[in-house]
């Protein structure tokens, strides 16, 4: 390790030496809405990407900018605010910028790939998987994943919401040692920066660090404002990937020394692929009602639930599905995959396990796949 990370704090040491990281950019700093993507700047990232994969990181890129780079080429004026005349201007921006990407890697002899997600992909476990090994084997071919979210087909309910989310997620599937989210603004402020008077937050250690701040919207192109970068940073540490938030004009600084912007410390330990999924990424597909003794077993002693703690059961679903799991007052107090269809459960409901039949006593829920919330 060289003098320069020694110095760091321990969170910036990890960032800067991880072996493989998610890079997130901003349509804000990627694009305008005059002239579409800004090349140059788009230059000086790939240049960056470049120089920390040569120093042999694994990069994964989640670009934005597709709506972006759509609105001029369309003869538009501003951001399309409806969903069909978003997902027109993204059709066009996306292949403007996955080719612009392509473009600039190809300076450099590298090869992209572009890979598009919907929040329904990450979901769906196959599919989940079908992602996982597709950004492997572009990795394991020395080419760059250019990830972002499929907007032509992502309808509301499907959608990401915001680039950052996605990202934090991508940074899970591909299992990364961290993930670098570059915007317009240089880090964290305690306010809103474009109102004066604001100052910049260096580490995020405790979610104590974060009392008082107020994360507001974003700019003319930006989707989510500082309050998705936030969450998004929130759930990628708490899956043990640590976050750096930096501007992209200081990316060649971000990915070599992540001595700029604000970092967030991750959790010690990384959850596990399936539990991440259960918390972060499935569809719940239906709920179950706990009576408070089998919250305490569930929440506190970290144990299976089984059917004699189950009032009863909302929705139609599976084994094998994600449900809710509800406290005696309503409220969610975890998630977890059932071994059971709801019709099954019906006859099971509080009853203790030695009652039923020998193929119905393996627990509703085990603790395995039951995540807290
Ligand atoms: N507390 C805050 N700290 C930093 N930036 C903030 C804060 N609140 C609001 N912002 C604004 O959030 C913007 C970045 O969000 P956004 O436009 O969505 O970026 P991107 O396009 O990179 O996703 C910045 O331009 C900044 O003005
Ligand atoms: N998928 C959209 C990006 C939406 C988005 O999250 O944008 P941003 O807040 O700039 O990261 C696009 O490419 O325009």
């Amino acid at each position: 390790m060289d003098d320069a990370v020694r110095s760091l704090s321990e969170t910036r040491a990890t960032i800067a030496t991880a072996r493989s990281v998610v890079v997130k950019i901003g349509s804000s700093a990627l694009t305008s809405m005059e002239s579409g993507i800004d090349l140059r700047a788009l230059n000086a990232l790939a240049d960056a990407i470049e120089a920390r994969m040569r120093a042999g990181s694994d990069v994964v890129v989640v670009s934005s900018g597709a709506v972006g780079a759509g609105i001029a080429p369309l003869g538009l004026t501003k951001r399309p605010r409806d969903l069909a005349t978003k997902q027109a201007a993204a059709s066009v921006g996306q292949l403007a910028l996955a080719h612009a990407w392509g473009t600039s890697f190809a300076r450099y002899g590298r090869t992209v790939g572009q890979v598009l997600l919907t929040a329904d992909d990450i979901a769906r476990r196959t599919q989940h998987r079908n992602a996982q090994s597709t950004l492997d084997r572009l990795r394991a071919l020395g080419a760059v994943a250019i990830v972002n979210e499929n907007d032509t087909v992502a309808t509301t309910e499907l959608r990401f919401g915001d680039n950052d989310r996605l990202a934090a997620m991508v940074a899970h599937l591909v299992g990364a040692d961290a993930l670098v989210l570059l915007s317009d603004v240089d880090g964290l402020y305690d306010g809103d920066p474009r109102k004066g008077g604001a100052t910049l937050i260096s580490e995020v250690t405790s979610p104590e660090d974060l009392d008082g701040v107020v994360a507001g919207s974003g700019g003319a192109l930006g989707t989510g404002g500082m309050a998705s970068k936030l969450s998004a940073a929130r759930l990628a540490a708490d899956s043990g990937v640590p976050v750096l938030l930096a501007a992209a004009t200081d990316a060649a600084d971000a990915l070599t020394g992540a001595g700029v912007g604000t970092a967030f410390a991750a959790r010690p330990t990384r959850m596990s692929a399936r539990k991440f999924w259960v918390r972060h990424a499935a569809d719940t597909r239906g709920g179950l009602h706990l009576d408070a003794g089998a919250v305490r077993a569930v929440v506190d002693r970290r144990r299976s639930l089984l059917p004699a703690g189950i009032t009863g059961v909302d929705g139609r679903f599976y084994g094998g599905d994600v449900v809710s799991l509800f406290g005696p007052d309503g409220s969610p107090v975890a998630r977890g995959v059932v071994a059971y269809d709801s019709t099954e459960l019906g006859e099971m409901l509080g009853r203790s396990t030695v009652e039923l039949p020998s193929e119905l006593q393996r627990p509703v829920v085990h603790a395995d796949d039951l995540v807290r919330l």
